[in-house]
């Protein structure tokens, strides 16, 4: 199988069927033209935590982990990289993903690198985490990137999670366990199948010797934070994306730009957001343009992104608990799947991550976002300190963030209404029955999806029967699907509150036309809203029955989330296609997690 080639390689690739294969296509832009910390030992093993002063990486031996044993990897992903899916299992390419470099071929790396960032939550800067109250210890404690490469067309890293202390590990262990690697090697593969721009996963393996404590729930146990201490297997999952840039990255560089830290504080703040745009932005920011031009088009391509990926979470009903700026990428995709949930009972104020807080919250994300869209500018903005118009303009940027954010939710409501504008009155009094019933998210809108003419389909996703129900509600829903009708019946004709031009480079949503017929309504709808989705009550089974060495389950999963706007099989629907069963309300690990390590 033949491959188109990026501009960057010098000879056509065939499909990559060895690690050699892959070692042919190392190219190492990151560390070759970012600053390596002058600190970095040259052997790598450099795990006590440390302050990293000045440079854009350290480079670090990766910590194998004992007895890899494969667990699952993306097909999807490998077929994109026209990798063949028999590496995956093939002794020197587990070697590399599970942390062992020493014996990788040239030009591959023999050391990996990890990156220092700062942490800003909700829009205030901390360095508390920073064991060293400075700010120069915090950053990839346990992350890792190890290999960089262009393949098939498309500059990729990739990046341990899990391989290990760095400078920044803060005196933690470096690792993840098993758990928390299933949950983000299957989540971030369910985003991507989902259609929202995501971190990719590429494979898994745990050790089948090497173990570490964590705080955990007792069965059944109803305690916001966990109770007890388990044992658990250690793992090393590898992520793939186009950038690990964080907006906590820029940050560390901007706040050292700021406060003349060092002398070439700028020079590395500047180079970092060059790499940034040409990683990220190459398409939109021409590298010819002032740096003013950059920095403004890059502000504008950011904010664009991000309330687009904002309003995808919201349309598949994801939460990103813990969205600081450290877990924001600068690309403008989902990172870090630890403290997340996707939301089954619907609530605007779900949280997952007991750690999170309301701020955090499913409905508060877009304040969130652009909380870290302001840190974003405010790292970006030592760049322009003496352009007086520039900095306005900047700040304009940030003051329109809002107005976006709202142009982009209720552009994704009408979408998951199959309407083509945004009707205020029917979505308000939409909300409020979801809550009061209450509906299953997922179920709700898939069910909805069919066009019902009555609300007895859609019942299938309310968690209490309507007698039980606050009196009127049942009335409510029916005048309420009436009104829906009357609105699918005659879109073309409502007003609008949402401009034509504003909407036009909005996400990725399908776009209902007015022509349509009632099913191509409905099949649109069921583009916009997926049928499955990967709620922690599925995932529980399935890491625990791997933690019991069966991963017949995480790989059923597997295949079943990355098809998830798809009619599958009656036996998968009956499994996934259902509302969360009573008893595993309020549980912890089922309902609300703390610990994601
Ligand atoms: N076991 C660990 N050992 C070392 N560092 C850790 C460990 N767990 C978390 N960290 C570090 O603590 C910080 C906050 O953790 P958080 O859970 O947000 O990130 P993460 O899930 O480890 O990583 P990422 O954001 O890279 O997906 C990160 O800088 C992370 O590297
Ligand atoms: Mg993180």
């Amino acid at each position: 199988m033949k491959h188109k080639m990026s501009q960057d390689t010098a000879a056509t690739i065939d499909t990559i069927n060895s690690v050699d294969d892959l070692a042919k296509q190392a190219n190492y832009s990151f560390m070759d033209t970012l600053n390596r910390d002058p600190d970095a030992k040259e052997n790598g093993i450099d795990y006590a935590p440390r302050q990293v002063f000045s440079g854009h990486y350290v480079t670090v031996k990766p910590t194998p982990i004992e007895n890899p044993e494969y667990v699952t990897h993306s097909s999807m992903l490998f077929a994109d990289l026209g990798f063949a899916d028999s590496m995956a299992q093939a002794p020197d390419f587990i070697n590399i993903f599970s942390g062992d470099l020493s014996n990788v071929p040239a030009p591959m790396s023999k050391l990996g690198w990890a990156c220092g960032y700062a942490l800003s939550i909700f829009g205030t800067e901390y360095i508390q985490q920073c064991p060293f109250k400075t700010g120069n210890g915090y950053g990839d404690g346990r992350a890792m990137a190890v290999f960089e490469a262009v393949i098939n067309g498309q500059r990729l890293e990739m990046q341990l999670k899990g391989g290990g202390r760095t400078p920044y590990c803060r005196g933690a262990d470096g690792r993840a366990v098993l758990r928390s690697s299933v949950r983000e090697f299957l989540a971030q593969e369910h985003m991507h199948a989902l259609g929202v721009p995501t971190s990719r996963s590429l494979s898994l393996y745990v050790s089948k010797t090497e173990t570490v404590m964590r705080p955990w729930y007792s069965e059944g146990s109803r305690s916001q934070d966990p109770d007890r201490m388990i044992t658990e297997a250690v793992a090393i999952s590898t992520r793939v994306a186009s950038s690990f840039i964080r907006v906590g990255q820029l940050e560390l560089f901007g706040r050292r730009a700021r406060k003349q830290e060092h002398p070439h504080a700028m020079a590395e703040l500047e180079q970092l957001v060059f790499h940034l745009i040409s990683r990220e932005y190459p398409d939109v920011i021409d590298s010819q343009l002032s740096i003013s031009d950059k920095v403004l088009l890059l502000a504008r391509e950011f904010r664009n992104r991000l309330t687009s990926l904002v309003a995808n979470w919201i349309r598949v009903g994801y939460c990103q608990g813990n969205f600081n700026s450290d877990n924001c990428a600068a690309g403008g995709f989902t990172l870090d799947y630890g403290p997340f949930g996707f939301c089954d009972v619907f609530d605007p104020q779900f949280q997952p991550w007991t750690g999170g807080g309301q701020h955090f919250a499913f409905f508060n994300q877009g304040a969130a976002a652009e909380r870290n869209f302001l840190m974003f500018c405010t790292a970006l903005s030592p760049l322009i300190a003496t352009k007086a118009d520039e900095l306005n303009q900047l700040q304009q940027l940030v003051n329109g963030f809002s107005t976006e954010m709202q142009t982009k939710m209720e552009q994704m409501w009408a979408a998951k209404l199959g309407l083509d504008t945004f009707h205020k009155a029917l979505f308000n009094e939409l909300e409020t029955l979801m809550i009061q019933t209450p509906v299953d998210y997922t179920l709700f809108f898939r069910e909805l999806s069919a066009l019902p003419v009555d609300i007895n389909p859609l019942k299938k996703s309310f968690y209490q029967d309507l007698e039980h129900a606050p009196q009127g509600l049942e009335q409510r829903w029916t005048a309420w699907l009436a009104l829906w009708h009357s609105l699918l019946d005659c879109s073309v004709h409502l007003d609008t509150d949402v401009s034509t031009d504003k909407r036009a480079d909005a996400n990725t949503l399908v776009k209902p036309h007015p022509s349509r017929t009632r099913e191509q309504i409905s099949q649109q709808m069921k583009l916009v809203n997926p049928k499955y989705s990967l709620r922690e009550w599925l995932l529980v089974p399935a890491y625990t029955q791997a933690s019991e060495g069966n991963y017949a389950l995480v790989r059923e999963l597997q295949a079943v989330m990355t098809h998830p706007y798809e009619e599958q099989s009656t036996q998968v629907d009956n499994q996934f296609y259902r509302l969360k069963a009573s008893e595993f309300f309020d549980i912890g690990g089922l309902s609300h997690l703390s610990c994601s390590s």
